[in-house]
């Protein structure tokens, strides 16, 4: 599997699918799996269950996606708060779609239907994030300024030169 992590607006549902394609692989959303499960948008879920509700209900939706078939797979950006999640991820190749704060704001600022960007310590939020993203990372790539295809670029010849190295 090819895991991609990291905040809100990296870009991890864009560029799975551009890699999804290069690879020839199937792409999984783990927000669009929790939303089939669920019958509603996460925004939904949030406002009626809560988070934790989500959370629950996106650790299992991971679980299942990185226990299935081979895939480019683009989590959420709070999924890998959960250890568990941490802990299965340890057997797949991560990349951390590293974005700044300024960035995530003039991507997805205006964006309603993300229910935790209208919270009050989004900055907080993203500065503390980036450590975890961290510890499950192989590979980290920032994505400030740069295309989805020059991130997808860089993703496959950083992996496949991983590969070559053993
Ligand atoms: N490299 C990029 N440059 C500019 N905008 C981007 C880039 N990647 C994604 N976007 C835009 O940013 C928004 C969030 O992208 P998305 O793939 O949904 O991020 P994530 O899944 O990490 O939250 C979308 O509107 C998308 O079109
Ligand atoms: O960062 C988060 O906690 C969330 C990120 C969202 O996914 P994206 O990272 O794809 O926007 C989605 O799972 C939900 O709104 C919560
Ligand atoms: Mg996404």
């Amino acid at each position: 599997m090819i895991v991609l992590v990291g905040f809100m607006g990296a870009g991890k549902t864009t560029v799975g699918q551009l890699l999804a394609e290069r690879l020839q692989l199937p792409f999984t959303d783990t927000d669009a799996v929790c939303e089939q499960r669920a019958g509603r948008p996460v925004g939904d879920v949030f406002a009626t269950e809560g988070e934790e509700a989500f959370r629950d209900l996106e650790q299992r939706a991971v679980a299942d996606v990185l226990a299935g078939p081979e895939a480019v797979v683009a989590l959420g950006g709070g999924a890998c708060g959960r250890p568990a999640t941490r802990e299965v991820l340890a057997a797949h190749t991560v990349v951390h779609l590293r974005v700044g704060f300024e960035e995530v704001l003039r991507r997805i600022g205006g964006d309603p239907l993300r229910p935790l960007l209208h919270r009050p310590g989004l900055r907080e939020l993203h500065a503390g994030r980036a450590a975890v993203y961290e510890s499950v990372a192989s590979l980290t790539v920032d994505v400030d300024g740069r295309s989805p295809e020059e991130v997808a670029d860089e993703v496959l010849a950083r992996r496949l030169g991983a590969t070559a190295a053993g």
